[in-house]
C-alpha cells in the first residue's frame, strides 16, 4: 500500500517572535507534521534552535496520539553530533528524529570520549533513536549518493530500519532556496524498491514544484518559505496534498 500523504511545514520560514502560535495555527490549515529544523552552526552554517525552544513549541501544539499522527514534530537534525541531542530531544517533545547519514558518519571526531557504536554507525544510531521509543529518520544531502541508503534499507532488524528517509532537494542550511530536480533520481530509485517507504523531499517545494516530487513518488512534502509565505496556507498544502494524492491514483 502507498503510505500516506504528509504535509509538513518548515517552520523555518516561521516568525519566530511568534513561534508557539505560528506552528498552531498551521496545524489548523490543514498540515499533518511540522518540521522543525535543527542547524548547529557547524554541520550547517546556520543556527536555528535547540531543545528549550522545541518545548515551548510543543505546549501550543497537541502531541500526535498515534505514529505519524496529526502534529508530530518532525525534527530535521543538521547537527554534527547526532547521538548526543536524542534524549534531549525526546524530552522536548520531538516524535521523529531524522539524523544526517553524513554527520553520523563523520562525528568520530566529536567528542572523543564516546566511543559508542551508534556514534557512527547509522544503522546503531537508528536502533538507538527506537530505543528511546522515538520515530528514526535519515537524511542525505545534495552531494551525497544514494547508494549509502541501500545497506541501511536491505539488511536491517526492524529496530535498525528508518521510518522514512529524507532526500534534500537543496543543500541544507537555509529557506527559500532553489528546488533541485537533479535530486528526484534518488526517490525514484527508492520509491522503485520500496512502495510502502516514507520518503521526504525537502528544499524548495511548493506549487511549481511539487508535481515534480510527487511524480517521483516522495509522500512526505516539507515546504517552508511557499506555506508560510503564502496569503493563504491553507490552499498551499490543501494543493501540495493534492498533488501527491493525484500521483497516488494514477499508479
Ligand atoms: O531544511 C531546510 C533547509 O536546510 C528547510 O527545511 C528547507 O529549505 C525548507 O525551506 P523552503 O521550503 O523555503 O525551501
Amino acid at each position: 500500500m502507498a503510505p500516506k500523504t504528509i504535509i509538513a511545514p518548515s517552520i523555518l520560514s516561521a516568525d519566530f517572535g511568534n513561534l508557539g502560535h505560528d506552528c498552531a495555527r498551521t496545524i489548523g490549515h490543514g498540515a499533518d507534521w511540522l518540521h522543525v529544523d535543527i542547524m548547529d552552526g557547524h554541520f550547517v552554517p546556520n543556527i536555528t534552535f535547540g531543545p528549550p525552544v522545541v518545548a515551548k513549541i510543543r505546549g501550543h501544539v497537541e502531541k500526535p496520539t498515534e505514529h505519524h499522527g496529526r502534529g508530530t514534530f518532525d525534527c530535521h537534525m543538521m547537527i554534527a553530533e547526532p547521538k548526543k541531542w536524542v534524549k534531549e530531544f525526546k524530552k522536548a517533545g520531538c516524535d521523529l528524529y531524522c539524523f544526517h547519514y553524513e554527520a553520523a558518519f563523520s562525528s568520530a571526531a566529536e567528542n572523543p570520549e564516546d566511543t559508542s557504536d551508534e556514534k557512527t554507525n547509522p544503522k546503531a544510531l537508528i536502533r538507538y533513536i527506537h530505543d528511546q521509543g522515538l520515530l528514526a529518520g535519515i537524511a542525505i544531502k545534495p552531494d551525497t549518493s544514494v547508494d549509502v541508503l541501500w545497506d541501511i534499507l536491505e539488511n536491517a532488524d526492524e529496530k535498525e530500519l528508518p521510518d522514512m528517509v529524507l532526500i534534500m532537494t537543496v543543500h541544507p542550511g537555509f529557506g527559500g532556496q532553489k528546488f533541485m530536480a537533479s535530486e528526484l533520481p534518488k526517490v525514484q530509485a527508492l520509491r522503485e524498491k520500496y512502495p510502502e517507504l516514507n520518503i521526504e523531499v525537502d528544499g524548495g517545494l511548493g506549487p511549481g514544484t511539487i508535481d515534480q516530487a510527487a511524480d517521483a513518488g516522495a509522500n512526505v512534502i516539507v515546504a517552508g518559505s511557499a506555506v508560510f509565505g503564502a496569503n493563504d496556507p491553507s490552499e498551499v498544502i490543501a494543493l501540495l496534498r493534492k498533488s501527491v494524492d493525484d500521483r497516488k491514483a494514477r499508479i
